[in-house]
């Protein structure tokens, strides 16, 4: 283990198709102005949680900057939950819906102020089929979208907007599902179920408005239709949506089954069709770099 204190940089070189030099030598120059060793890891798609475990543990880092998308940060935060290493980001992907939920500034200067600050929260994970959940997952027409996005090979955000139409034109929805929490069981049609920890998508849409990711709970949202005077409420920070628009139940733990197959999505990337979830919250489990206002919002009064 090496004994000087190192600041550790992941680096995804493919997310949101962008090149990261400037990222890197910010970052370089800001370490060493703060005194600290500075060590890059860039991923490969290849082993790199197993990688990342290692230099975790060689390191002895007490804070790891992360650049890329939400898949980037989910494969971070897989190596250092429940361990007191903050993790800060630096949005560099194509949806960046973490970042977006924290309201995280676009500039990089203000980012990094934020990724090296002591402003930081605990968060609750998700657990779904045993595979771990930072923002939202969802079953049905995002899905979908996901999974045609990624089968385009057009990356960026003209990659999901190209394939938002036929998408909808081609899905199968609305999806039958069926939701058992601790409170009871309940059936609803939709064309999309969501199970979200944060609040907004990385299109910036508030789907989840009153939802904390440190309060314990997480939310499952039936969206009933595609009511497109409701999901342009979404833009709003506090959208009021009707009863009839979408179904919520807060929630600690919840088992989902569906009739058929329908498309699945944690945090962005599509894992295939699925007919049944297990989703199940470890309380306070990641320590995130969070804006003060972030932070504020999150302060659990008792
Ligand atoms: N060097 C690399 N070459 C090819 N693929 C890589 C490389 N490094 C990481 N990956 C792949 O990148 C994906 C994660 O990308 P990430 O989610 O961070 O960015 P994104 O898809 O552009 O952004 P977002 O999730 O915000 O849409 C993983 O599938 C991972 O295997």
């Amino acid at each position: 283990m090496k004994s000087e204190k190192y600041i550790l940089l992941i680096v995804n070189p493919i997310s949101g198709d962008s090149d990261k030099t400037l990222i890197i030598d910010t970052v370089k120059d800001e370490v060493a102005k703060r005194g600290f060793g500075f060590q890059l890891y860039e991923t490969s798609g290849e082993n790199d949680k197993e990688k990342i475990f290692s230099l975790v543990k060689e390191l002895n880092s007490t804070r790891i900057l992360v650049a890329g998308g939400d898949g980037t940060i989910s494969l971070v935060a897989e190596c250092v939950l429940d361990k007191d290493i903050v993790v800060g980001i630096i949005p560099a992907g194509s949806a960046n819906g973490i970042a977006v939920n924290f309201n995280l500034p676009e500039d990089l200067t203000d980012q990094l102020n934020i990724a090296f600050s002591d402003c930081t929260l605990k968060l609750d994970v998700l657990f779904i089929n045993n595979k771990l959940c930072l923002h939202i997952a969802d079953l049905g027409i995002n899905a979908e979208l996901i999974k045609n996005y990624e089968n385009s090979g057009i990356r960026g955000k003209l990659g999901y907007f190209l394939q938002s139409i036929p998408t909808l034109i081609n899905s199968e929805a609305p999806f039958h599902f069926e939701v058992e929490t601790e409170d009871g069981i309940t059936n609803e049609s939709g064309v999309l179920l969501a199970i979200a920890n944060a609040n907004k998508f990385g299109t910036g849409a508030t789907i989840n408005p009153n939802g904390k990711m440190n309060d314990g709970k997480f939310e499952i949202l039936i969206f009933k239709n595609l009511n497109f005077i409701e999901i342009f409420k979404t833009i709003n920070e506090q959208p009021e949506m009707s009863s009839d628009f979408v179904q919520v139940i807060s929630t600690s733990s919840a088992e989902i089954r569906c009739k058929t197959n329908v498309p699945f999505q944690i945090d962005g990337e599509f894992l295939g069709e699925i007919k049944e979830a297990s989703v199940n919250l470890r309380k306070e489990t990641l320590l995130v770099a969070v804006p003060e206002m972030f932070c504020k919002l999150h302060t659990i009064t008792t």
